[in-house]
């Protein structure tokens, strides 16, 4: 989106894409302000027919009627105007947030990682209220001042042009100097938005962290830490609206100043004659006008400046061009039987450092994989590499023979399943949550798979069976409950290649069980990826990948493996079975198991004897 390169181009753009509503909107506003004036002037004829010598009745009545159709016209056109600036920014606004929650999600995930999910959500609503604001301050602030100095200047040189030049200049300088006054405050105004963004983190984080803060009983401390954040914040404030108050008491003495000298030197001309009565109340009431105008005039200005500043920070977080773009000519990629292959696959988050090395591997379709090694050893990064979250800085990665950067990332990510160590729930349904996966799919279709994966009976137990809430990130679910939740999903999204991350190294023995079940269903005739920490779970699997600091060091069956002495994955193994942490360089499995439960551990124990007794009973 190129416009999203600069404030003076977002705000042309949305105006663009209603240009007759935005002009109609100019019309009625410029309509209004030239009624504001002429209703002076109808004013002046008025007094004057009145207080003329001729005294003709008939041009005081024609004064008066032009008077009161002027202040009906500019009230009609100022309520007109209000009315269409309403329907155009709100509808902009419902047009400018979707816009930007469509470029924020096409974000790479690192993006946002580095960014507080609340405070983006803040953004993204405040940008269709600062067009708003914006358009509303140059519309309804800036141009009507504007259009009645103009008009005031006109009327004025008729009167004496020597008084319009003095006003004029006096115009121009107390707003150039209110401008320059404010802009000079703007650092209060900045630091009370920052100070006020930081509260609102801090809140944000408070509650989404809510479970640790009552664990640790902080409440007290985080109430004491958030005042000293709210007392900052209230400083800021106050420093903002003391430097706004002196402005305002500056300009309203200067106000007093200029228009008490202007009537004086008015009634001073009308005494000698040289102007009329109505000429002395249009030059006071405009001259008052103008001046107070002059105020409101530089105070938008600078709110103005402020609201393009907010505009510009927020831009240069949310527009930062998409580093992961479909290729221009990116075709869907063909789905066909799911065979994986990497080659000479170099990557690292920082180029500088990389954390998977050269690394080649081909997975014909079918074929299940897990993939092992130490803790840091960049198992996960692997599979992220697989859904194209990042690309590699040196080789390339295939699906059915098609490089995944050729492809449009959707059509690849439909050809993935993937069941990571945290399901991410929304706050919605059960029958929501499932469906996810597959938007079009048929009540019957949810069932079938929340069967196949095991969760079936529990949701049809919840308080409202598949139409239960399942609370805000699944936190009214047990972490198996949501775990087997995301086996559904995967269920229903019957993709030819299915990712595991650690599927099951946050659950308890018992929920690992019934977790276990549905992944095995799960897996069926299909590839499998599946980094574990459990080597239990991957026991039975056609292959083993060993990665100890981004390179395999170890490929083959399991079996294979387990039966080569001194080789990493049967120190694992070992290491499992035993509990122990033998200090060999592979400790993060050894360490995992040694803070596990007691319970936990002797059932992986049993899980794992079990299964290397038919191991060597293979061999
Ligand atoms: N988003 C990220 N930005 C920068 N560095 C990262 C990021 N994610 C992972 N890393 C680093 O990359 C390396 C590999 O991490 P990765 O998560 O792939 O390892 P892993 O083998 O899956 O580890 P674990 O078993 O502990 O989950 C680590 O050094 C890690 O600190």
């Amino acid at each position: 989106m190129p416009f999203l390169v600069s404030p003076t181009r977002f705000i042309l753009h949305y105006v663009r894409a209603r240009p007759w509503i935005f002009l109609a909107l100019a019309l009625l506003v410029a309509g209004a302000s030239i009624c504001a004036i002429s209703v002076q002037y109808a004013m002046k004829l008025l007094i004057d027919a009145m207080t003329g010598t001729d005294r003709i009745r008939s041009a005081v009545y024609d004064a008066l009627a032009a008077f009161l159709g002027l202040v009906v016209l500019e009230s009609l056109l100022q309520r007109a105007a209000a009315l269409t600036l309403g329907q155009s920014t709100v509808a902009s606004g419902v047009g400018i947030r979707l816009d930007m929650i469509d470029y924020l999600t096409g974000h790479q995930m690192p993006f946002f990682q580095n960014q507080r999910a609340g405070s983006l959500g803040h953004r993204v609503s405040g940008l269709a209220g600062i067009f708003g604001a914006i358009v509303h301050r140059l519309l309804q602030e800036v141009t009507p001042p504007l259009i009645v100095f103009v008009g005031a200047m006109m009327i004025f040189t008729t009167i004496d042009v020597r008084m319009a030049a003095v006003l004029g200049a006096i115009f121009v300088l107390v707003t150039a100097g209110l401008v320059m006054l404010g802009l000079r405050g703007h650092v209060h105004h900045k630091a009370f938005a920052e100070h006020a963004g930081t509260v609102g983190g801090e809140l944000v984080d408070l509650i989404g962290n809510i479970w640790v803060v009552k664990a640790f009983a902080a409440r007290q401390r985080e109430l004491s830490r958030l005042q000293g954040f709210l007392d900052d914040e209230a400083s800021a404030q106050k420093r903002g609206w003391f430097f706004v108050e002196r402005m305002r008491g500056l300009h309203d003495l200067a106000l007093a100043i200029l228009v008490g000298g202007t009537l004086v030197w008015a009634i001073g001309r009308w005494s000698t004659g040289a102007i009329s009565t109505g000429d002395v109340v249009i030059i006071s009431t405009m001259t008052f006008r103008i001046l107070h105008g002059s105020r409101d005039l530089a105070m938008a200005l600078i709110d103005t400046s402020q609201q393009f500043s907010y505009l510009r920070e927020t831009l240069d977080i949310i527009g930062v061009p998409q580093t992961l773009s479909d290729a221009d000519d990116a075709a869907r990629l063909r789905v066909g039987e799911g065979r994986v292959e990497l080659t000479n696959v170099t990557f690292g988050y920082d180029p500088r450092h990389p954390v998977l090395h050269d690394l080649s591997l081909v997975i014909p379709a079918g074929q299940k994989v897990g993939v092992v090694g130490p803790s840091g050893a960049g198992k996960s990064s692997l599979l992220q590499l697989i859904q194209r979250f990042h690309d590699p800085q040196a080789g390339h990665l295939a699906i059915d023979g098609q490089r995944i950067d050729s492809v449009t990332q959707e059509s690849l990510r439909d050809t993935l399943a993937v069941v990571p160590q945290e399901v991410l729930l929304f706050h919605r349904t059960v029958m929501e949550n499932i469906r996810f996966a597959k938007p079009d799919s048929s009540d019957e279709e949810v069932h079938r798979a929340a069967e196949a994966a095991g969760c079936d009976d529990f949701i049809r137990r919840l308080p409202h069976g598949y139409d239960s809430i399942v609370g805000e990130r699944g936190t009214n679910l047990s972490g198996g409950q949501r775990q087997r939740i995301g086996i559904a999903r995967a269920f229903l999204k019957n993709a030819p290649v299915v990712l595991l991350d650690e599927a099951t190294s946050a659950l308890d023995s018992e929920s690992e069980l019934e977790v276990q079940n549905g992944l095995e269903a799960l897996i069926k005739n299909r590839t499998v990826i599946a980094v574990a920490h459990r080597l239990s779970t991957i026991a039975n699997f056609d292959r083993v990948v060993v990665v100890v600091d981004g390179r395999v060091v170890e490929d083959g069956p399991p079996q294979e493996l387990l039966r080569m002495p001194g080789g990493a994955f049967r120190q694992l193994w070992v290491m499992q079975v035993e509990g122990l942490d033998r200090s060999t360089g592979i400790s993060g499995a050894g360490q995992r198991i040694r803070h596990l439960s007691d319970q936990s551990r002797q059932h992986i124990q049993r899980m794992m004897r079990s299964a290397w007794a038919g191991v060597t009973e293979r061999v």
